[in-house]
This record gives structure tokens, sequence and C-alpha cells, in this order.
């Protein structure tokens, strides 16, 4: 294709003078009352051609318009049968369009400005850079990252607000402390089921040192993992996540807030890595996947947002599935993704960098198809009312049904004295002291919902015969009849399993678990 193209430069280019401005689009609006989400921004950000591009022979294919400046007109070349090369043209809308002029401080005023701010008040902004590989999303991740930290510590704000930066490379399951040598931090689900990043080291950025800020993300970039493509030979083939966490102090009273700036692994055809072998291929896939899962997400919590803010009965409309758990990338993202973790509003901003070159015409279509599909659209007034929200103040927003005790005060308790039916706790097989087995192994955790008291202790005073076909513990206490609580097929996913029933002897159960029911999988899962 690409020698088709090249034999053809001459040709497309005359074609392409020869086309009569194109009229403006009507796009396929969606009803009169809905408008863009204000919390979920797609843009996308056109590269320059490069010197190498220019040498190299390739047109370009990608036109701003001037009528209506968010909408790029991508006119690709296409052997027609009767053998004279025919030019088809394709459009994409996004709601904000840079083109090769555009400088990071632009970018940076108009996308992450509202971000920055955003999460000083305790939301959580969310930006990603997406696109092929070369087209520009490391140079513009890294420009705002600069940026951002700039205007975090010359805030001004006081000292009892606390910054903290942390950044991590995610190469397929894997993860790697950018600020720390490239130090392996894995990814694994505890025992709990919950995602944790052991070892993470979280720098405090100090107010008035910008350098050092700076130096951080300078020393973040060099150790960023990189492999050769014929693309581009400090390509990424993983997704880089800085995260800066502020705490606000506590005379707040309210939750950190965090912003995100993630620079996504490059969105490779296959072509591309045509010369590499099976496992590059395999890392290819790997990436693919888990930014289709990202784009589910995305579009997940923009709809959930919209949801909860609506006014009109819930109860009638299908909650959003937000497949959060399907990747590490978005596992490692819970803050954003997850509506149940955190009481927090999110702000999304999305780019999506493209090379203008008609070599690149076909990756530079599927990315901004993509981000075509990211836009999510919500009652007007919805936009209204959300956007006149602080970030930190969500009552209505509605979380999965949970086995929390609706009784705040509760947790003050200590545990065993607020055992209920209804509790998830985790127990052990084996009691303490006199009741190890016979070989003397220590039991494993296990997971169990509290049904109901059995109305009898292990000392045994009233009707023991009852549970005798059960496993039970020995020891004295109170005892309850659970209902066991087992992995389910999906990774972190748990079910209940109402026939497989216990009797759990009360100093066996070591602590209070918190699940939630996801409607979408119909599993429970345990969050912090
Ligand atoms: N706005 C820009 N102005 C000038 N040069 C740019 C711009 N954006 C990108 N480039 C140049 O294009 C090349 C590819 O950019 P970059 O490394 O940022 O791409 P990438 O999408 O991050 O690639 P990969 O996925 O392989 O990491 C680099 O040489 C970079 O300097």
């Amino acid at each position: 294709m690409d020698q088709f193209y090249l034999d053809n430069a001459a040709l497309y280019q005359n074609l392409v003078k020869r086309l009569k401005p194109a009229p403006p689009t009507a796009r396929p609006a969606g009803k009169p009352t809905e408008v863009p989400s204000p919390d979920m921004v797609v843009s996308a950000r056109i590269r320059p051609l490069l010197n190498e591009d220019l040498a190299s022979g390739f047109p370009c294919a990608l036109f701003l318009r001037a009528n209506q400046p968010n909408v790029v007109d991508i006119h690709d070349l296409y052997n027609h049968p009767k053998g004279i090369p025919i030019l088809k043209s394709f459009n994409y809308e996004v709601d904000r369009l840079f083109g090769p002029d555009a400088t990071s401080q632009e970018i940076y005023d108009s996308q992450v400005r509202d971000l920055v701010s955003f999460s000083w008040d305790g939301g959580v902004g969310t930006l990603f850079a997406y696109g092929q590989t070369g087209s520009g999303k490391t140079t513009t991740i890294s420009g705002l990252e600069k940026l951002v930290v700039d205007s975090l510590v010359d805030s001004g704000r006081p000292s009892s607000c606390k910054i903290y930066l942390s950044i991590i490379e995610l190469a397929g399951n894997s993860s790697f402390d950018l600020l720390s040598s490239r130090k392996p931090i894995s990814i694994l689900e505890d025992s709990f089921g919950v995602t944790q990043l052991a070892g993470i080291e979280e720098h405090q950025l100090i107010q008035g040192e910008r350098e050092a800020a700076e130096n951080l993300i300078e020393r973040a970039a060099s150790f960023r993992r990189t492999a050769p493509t014929l693309k581009n030979d400090a390509s990424s083939r993983s997704h880089s996540i800085c995260r800066l966490r502020i705490q606000r102090g506590d005379d707040h009273g309210t939750g950190d807030g965090f912003l995100y700036l993630v620079d996504l692994a490059g969105s490779e055809a296959a072509r591309d890595v045509a010369t590499h072998g099976a496992e590059r291929m395999r890392e290819t896939r790997e990436i693919n996947i888990s930014l289709s899962v990202l784009k589910d997400c995305i579009r997940g919590k923009a709809q959930a947002d919209a949801l909860a803010f609506s006014s009109g009965p819930k109860s009638k409309q299908k909650r959003p599935h937000i497949p959060f758990r399907q990747s590490a990338l978005t596992k490692v993202l819970k803050h954003v993704f997850d509506p149940s973790a955190s009481a927090s509003k999110t702000k999304t901003v999305v780019i999506a960098c493209v090379n203008p070159s008609l070599a690149d015409v076909g990756p530079s279509k599927n990315t901004l198809r993509y981000a075509e599909m990211l836009r999510v659209s919500v009652p007007a007034a919805v936009a209204a009312n959300n956007s006149s929200k602080k970030a930190n103040s969500n009552p209505t927003m509605s979380v999965r049904p949970s086995s929390r005790d609706p009784n705040p005060a509760a947790a003050s308790m200590p545990f065993h004295s607020r055992v209920r039916p209804g509790m998830v706790v985790s127990y052990n097989t084996t009691p303490s002291g006199e009741d190890l087995d016979a070989s003397g192994a220590a039991g494993s955790a296990q997971f169990a919902v509290i049904l109901s008291p059995t109305g009898t202790s292990s000392r045994g005073s009233t009707g023991e015969d009852a549970d005798k076909n059960m496993p039970s513990f020995r020891g004295s206490g109170a005892r309850y009849l659970c209902a066991q609580v087992v992995p389910a097929v999906i990774s972190g996913a748990y079910e209940v399993n109402m026939w497989q029933q216990v009797v759990v002897d009360v100093r066996s159960m070591e602590k209070e678990v918190i699940m939630e029911y996801d409607i979408g999988t119909r599993y429970y899962y345990i969050v912090d």
C-alpha cells in the first residue's frame, strides 16, 4: 500500500487540490435535547509533518476546515477497478481540534487547566493521550505534565495542601515505578480481590520548587520502557500513568483530589510490526485489548454519571456496565472508573493524536473513529445541573448494593460485637489454640455471609444436634449459620452459594469484608 501511495503522490495532491471546499457536515445529531457531556471532552491533536515524513515522499492527508473548526477531513486514495485511482473522503468531529501549530500551552489552557482546579477541589481528573505509534502522544503528555506540575507548585496554596507525584509504567500485567529506577511493582490482587500497587513511592512536590518537580518528570521519561519499531525508534510499548494526589489538609474535611495524566501505548497497525516476532504481535494484541476495555470504561462511566445526575426514575434505566476489572490499565485507574471507589466526581479529557501523513491514513481513521465513539451525549438539563455542582458534592451518585452496615456508627464498634446477619466475614477454617487439626496445619481464610445465629454456643447448651451434619468449629463462643462466598469464574469476582452452608464460631471470624453486587456481571466484588 505504501508503494501505491508513493507512486500516486502527485496524482493524489492534484485530486485534493481540485476538491471543492466541503459543505458544513450535518452530524447525525442525537436527540435535540442532548449535548456533549461536559465531564467527558474528546479532542484531537494533529502533529506537524516531520522532516522525515516529507523526505519519504508521502503527502499530507488530513485537512482542517475553515468553517467547522472541530471537523477534520481525511482524503484517502483507492485503486479503482478501471485503473485510475480515486479519492475517498471521510470526516470526523471532536469536541476540540488542535492543528499542527498548536502549542502545549494552548492545549493546557483549553483542556487541562480546568482539570487541575477540579482536582484541587477534590475531584478525579484524568487526561488520556491516545493514538497510533509516532503520532505525538508522548510529546503531548510530557509537555502537559511539565505545565501541570509548574502550576501546582506555583499555586501559592497554603502549606496544609500537599501534592504527591508518582509515575508508573504498565506493560502487560506488570508495572514499574518510573521514579524508583523502574523498580518492578507487581500489580496483584490481594486475598480480598483488591488491586494493590505494592511498593510504589510517592514524591512530595514542594511549593515554589519548580525545577525539582520538572526533574522528576524528566527522570520518569528517561526510564520509560522502549523498543524499536518501524514507526518510531523510541516507540512506547507500554502505558505510562502519572498520578498527582492532592491532599488538601484536615480543615477541608474532604477527600484527596487526583489528577491522572496517561500516555497510552501506541495502537499499532499489524503492518507496523510485520517484521517483528510473535512476542511483539502478542504485545500488540494485548495493547489493543486494553484500549478496547478502556473505551468501554470511559463510555460506561460517562453514561453512569449522566444517569446518576438525571432526575428520571433511575430504577427503570439500565445502569451502564463499567468493565474496569477486565484490564490491568483500568484496574490501576480504579479511582476513575469504579463509581463506588470514591464519592468524588470525575472529569475526563481524551486527546486523540494523529500523524497527518498519507502513509498513516488507515490508523489515523481508526484513531478518529475511536475518538468519535468516546463522545457521549447527555440531556442538556443534566449537563447544566452537573456543571453547577461542586466536584466533591455528589450525594445523588447511586452506588452498587453493598454489604456495608447501613448505620455508619457501627464502623466504630469492635468487629466481634457488631457481627450481624448480612455481614460478609473472612474466617479461618482452623480456630486458634487447641483447635488445630491433628496435623497441626494452619487453616486458610475463607469468606462467608452471615445468615443467622445458630442459637447454640460451641460449649453446647441447646440444640447441638441441629447442625451436627454441618462443618463447624470447635471451641467456645457464639456460632452463626453462614453461606459460603466462593470465587467465580472471573478473576476477583465472587458468588454467594446459598446451599453451601457452614457454622462458624465467632472467634474464627477475622474481619468484616465489604462486598458489592455488580448488576452487569451478576457477581460480588470486594471493595477497599
Ligand atoms: N506537536 C509536535 N510538534 C513537533 N514534533 C512533534 C509533535 N508531536 C510529535 N512530534 C515528533 O513526532 C515524533 C513522534 O512523537 P512521539 O514520540 O510523541 O509519538 P508517540 O505517539 O508517543 O509514539 P509512541 O507510541 O511510539 O511512543 C517525535 O519525533 C516527536 O518529536
